[in-house]
């Protein structure tokens, strides 16, 4: 049973540059982290594998480079327009996401504005397909979004939410490509309930996720004594959207398989002598929980690589980012305390454990050095 864990990261193929912006325009090479085998310790080997959409390294790229007065269009909005604008996006952030909302009032105003901004755009794009309108979905749909996010960089806002995010894109260098990744990351959602490998799997969490953490660098800014390369930080950023998404999916296996949904590798639950009917049968075997235990060690893997580009942040976005991070790992403990049901259970963390966090995650993002890589004995406690 090979049971080595992933993790992917895009290599430009020589002949593409960097800055090109269109989606068919090559193949890229990707390389392919391999962790140990379970019990296992040792240096993580390498593969290379034809991975063409994931757009890490040319976003980099247009992210780093130092925007030119005139390179984004600057909208002209009323002062109070504004301001209300961004007042809506942080009432919605407070009611749908507590968590990354309490992170953000640390923040500088501008920085802050801008996360609630983005949190909003990805909360409504992410509703196209699992919100109250989901049945009407379809690919129009998600094309008149895709072409509504074109206004949205051109200077041309549809409504008062996407006049806040005209306003963010205009402040900070954004790229356009995570955005219209999550899109794509919708298509795929709407498109397939199965995952024949993890490589398939991690596509999808790329689309969905990784690309938040693309989309927040720029915002939460790498502090100024960082001596990793930019690249770096960003796959970290990559790896803590892909361990987020890994999470949600574990926690919520019972609930997408109520939906005919498997977001599982295919290949792995045949490894494990399991199939589809396992799953819906809503029974937790021995094999089930071996499988999980698996899938929530690679989960963590993803974290433990997250980790260091954390402490690579401005000093004031790394607490939002510790809590995040601290959080999700906690919604792995809490389906290990259920013993693996996470086909009729939905792990749960408490409020208390929830606020305990935060300043855990507050010391955390004070000792964070970004010029070592030393972790303060306290993150082997949280
Ligand atoms: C302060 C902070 C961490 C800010 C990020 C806030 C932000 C812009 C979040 C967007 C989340 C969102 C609505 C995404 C749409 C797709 C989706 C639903 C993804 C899942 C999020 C969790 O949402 P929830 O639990 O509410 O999901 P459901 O209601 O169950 O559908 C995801 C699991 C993805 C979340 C991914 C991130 C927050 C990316 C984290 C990475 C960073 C902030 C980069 C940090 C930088 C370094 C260098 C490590």
């Amino acid at each position: 049973m090979n049971l080595s864990f992933s993790s992917v990261t895009a290599k430009p193929c020589s002949t593409r540059k960097p800055c090109c912006s269109s989606r068919r325009c090559g193949v890229i090479r990707s390389e392919v982290n391999v962790a140990p085998k379970q019990r296992r310790g040792g240096v993580l080997s390498k593969q290379v594998v034809p991975l063409s959409d994931i757009h890490v390294q040319e976003v980099v790229h247009r992210q780093s480079q130092i925007m030119s007065p005139c390179s984004k269009p600057k909208p002209q909005f009323e002062p109070n327009f504004l301001s209300d604008a961004y007042e809506m996006c942080g009432n919605i952030c407070a009611e749908y996401a507590k968590t990354f909302y309490l992170g953000t009032l640390l923040m500088t105003e501008e920085r802050q504005k801008a996360i609630w901004a983005i949190y909003v755009w990805c909360r409504r794009t992410d509703d196209l397909v699992d919100g109250p309108n989901a049945e009407y979905m379809s690919s129009a749909v998600l094309d008149g979004w895709e072409d509504r996010l074109h206004d949205i960089f051109n200077g041309q806002p549809y409504d008062m939410l996407d006049a806040a995010l005209t306003d963010t894109v205009s402040k900070f260098s954004l790229d356009i490509e995570p955005f219209r990744d999550m899109i794509q990351g919708m298509r795929m959602d709407t498109m397939k309930s199965r995952y024949n490998s993890f490589q398939e799997l991690y596509l999808y969490c790329y689309y969905v996720a990784g690309t938040v953490g693309l989309m927040t660098v720029p915002i939460m800014g790498i502090a100024q004594e960082s001596v990793i390369p930019v690249q770096s930080v960003y796959d970290a950023a990559l790896y803590l959207g892909i361990g987020n998404q890994l999470t949600n999916i574990l926690r919520d296996v019972g609930e997408d398989a109520l939906r005919g949904r498997v977001y599982l590798p295919q290949d792995e639950l045949a490894q494990f002598g399991l199939r589809d009917k396992d799953v819906f049968s809503r029974k937790v075997s021995e094999r089930w929980r071996k499988f999980m235990k698996y899938q929530i060690t690679r989960a963590r893997f993803y974290f433990n690589r997250a980790e260091d580009g954390v402490s690579q942040l401005e000093k004031a976005s790394r607490w939002p980012v510790w809590s995040s991070l601290i959080l999700y790992r906690k919604i792995l403990d809490a389906i290990e305390d259920n013993d693996y049901d996470n086909l009729t259970k939905r792990a749960y963390v408490g409020r208390t454990k929830k606020l305990l966090t935060l300043p855990l995650a507050y010391t955390r993002s004070l000792y964070s050095n970004p010029k070592t890589k030393f972790r303060p004995s306290l993150t082997r406690l949280i």
